[in-house]
């Protein structure tokens, strides 16, 4: 239509047209950044990627301050600093809502090596697709969220609402230390807050959509040690009990070959599924066989649409992922590890409790490890601990994220939950009481921590418009109300 608001959201579209190979020149700059916060040895790259934020931010006349929070424990019992966090904000007019919007520049590990098409820190446009690690995951949002500013900016309109971000490089590895500083800020930085935006998660389908809850998650590290060295299996195999064969008698406890989580009294707490709940199902636009396709899977472990969403979004999952100690390079080497590491997490839903869990966990691998009659050690330790985060679909911003999701998209945007976990996300809602919102604009198959993880260049553009949009509607509802 003609209307002043639709002129207004032309002239940002069009601006944001014009300069989308600048834009995605500049996430090439910031893929090359090897931001991997699980490597201490990388916390170099993990502040590079976030003084590479503040600049981009200072560029556009905001203040940046680099907020530190804390020293981490290494296991070697040495503590570092941790990278700090960015809050920043520009200039504040009391008459206007204020927006914060949360992301991380820190990413997965990837090597080229893992199975990559393409170099993962080198941004590759094949197709429309933007591959590099951390493109989708989380600074091709983080820098749309920039871009649709500097779209204001640059078109010389009025920032309908005042401006905050929070940026942070430890978001991967549960982010350390962040908690604390939103409370240590509650009364000052988030004071005039009015809500919280986060785009750290995905579409399900190539349907736009809004995401009102993601699960928590508790990360394990089961330790089991034995002999003082390393020892020749032909010399004393089968006359030892190996840390190995313990470990794996532990974490074949775990779960059975349905997906159930065997830990006694974990599922217990899963909040009941109503009828009404089990129809919100049945409207998500959900590809089961290109969903096998994108995965490479031959099938899922449930058979049909809704049991996979509520697989992913209201059920609790157990995953392993890797055993630290072990030998796994190519070829043979006939070793007995003296001591292993299992590394485990678990996905939970409401209403379950991150410490209660780790008492379940607990208790039950230390009955596991009873039986095994093992003359081991085993020690059970636990990080992240983050618990799930649920909204209202009904507060201000999710009302506005739906005009702006039409403006842009010219559809209604799917109602979903994300089954993987902003750790941090819970905490800003308890702790600030601030409507905190998600707002995706990565797409269903862009491989979030998977080997060729991309953004399309379209997401990532419409993406940008999605966010300049949303700040005009949510204005206008502010001025409408
Ligand atoms: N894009 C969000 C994301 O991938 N978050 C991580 C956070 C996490 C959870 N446990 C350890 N880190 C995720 O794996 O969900
Ligand atoms: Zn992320
Ligand atoms: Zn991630």
């Amino acid at each position: 239509s003609s209307s002043p608001s639709s002129a207004v959201l032309q002239t940002l579209f069009q601006y944001i047209n014009d300069h989308q190979n600048e834009f995605v020149q500049r996430l090439g700059e910031w893929v090359a950044v090897k931001s991997d916060s699980s490597n201490q040895a990388l916390w170099g790259e993990v502040r590079k990627s976030l003084n590479m934020t503040s600049d981009r931010i200072q560029a556009m006349g905001g203040q940046v301050e680099f907020a530190e929070v804390g020293t981490k424990q290494l296991p070697n019992g040495e503590s570092v600093a941790l990278p700090p966090v960015i809050l920043a904000q520009f200039k504040r007019d009391p008459s206007k809502p204020t927006v914060c919007f949360y992301g991380h520049t820190d990413v997965q590990p990837a090597k080229k090596e893992d199975g990559w098409s393409t170099d993962p820190y080198t941004l590759t446009e094949i197709n429309g697709n933007l591959y590099g690690r951390g493109a989708t995951d989380n600074k091709g949002p983080v820098l749309a969220w920039l871009h649709a500013v500097e779209t204001y900016q640059g078109t010389k309109q009025e920032m309908p609402v005042n401006i905050k971000i929070i940026v942070e490089g430890m978001e991967e590895v549960g982010s350390d230390g962040l908690a604390e500083l939103i409370r240590q800020r509650n009364d000052s930085f988030f004071s005039d807050v009015d809500y919280i935006v986060i785009s750290d998660n995905v579409w399900v389908s190539r349907h736009p959509a809004l995401t009102y809850g993601t699960r928590g998650s508790s990360y394990f590290f089961v330790e089991v040690e034995g002999p003082k060295l390393d020892l020749h299996s032909g010399v004393f195999g089968g006359s030892i009990q190996e840390p190995m064969t313990d470990l794996i008698a532990l974490l074949g406890s775990l779960l059975d070959n349905t997906g159930k989580i065997l830990v006694p009294g974990l599922n217990d707490a899963v909040a009941p599924l109503t009828e009404e709940e089990k129809k919100l199902y049945e409207d998500i636009h959900f590809d089961l066989d290109e969903m096998k396709k994108t995965a490479g899977v031959k099938r899922f472990l449930q058979d049909n649409k809704e049991g996979i969403l509520m697989a992913r979004w209201r059920y609790p999952s157990l995953s392993i992922h890797g055993i630290e100690g072990a030998f796994s390079d190519p070829g043979s080497k006939t070793v007995i590890p003296r001591r292993v590491i299992g590394k485990f997490s678990i996905r939970q839903v409401p209403n379950m409790e991150p410490a209660v869990v780790e008492t379940q966990v607990k208790k039950h691998l230390e009955e596991v490890f009873a039986k095994q009659k093992s003359p081991n050690t085993l020690k059970v330790t636990t990080t992240v601990g983050a618990k799930p985060w649920m909204a209202n679909v009904n507060d201000v911003p999710y009302v506005a994220g739906r005009k702006a999701v039409k403006a842009v998209f010219g559809e209604e945007p799917e109602l979903i939950r994300e089954g993987s976990t902003i750790p941090i996300a819970n905490n800003f809602q308890e702790v600030t009481g601030k409507s905190t919102m998600m707002l995706p604009i990565s797409g269903h198959d862009d491989g979030e921590h998977s080997q060729n993880e991309k953004i399309s260049r379209y997401n990532f553009i419409e993406g940008t418009k999605l966010f300049a949009a949303f700040f005009h509607e949510l204005a206008q509802l502010q001025k409408d109300s």
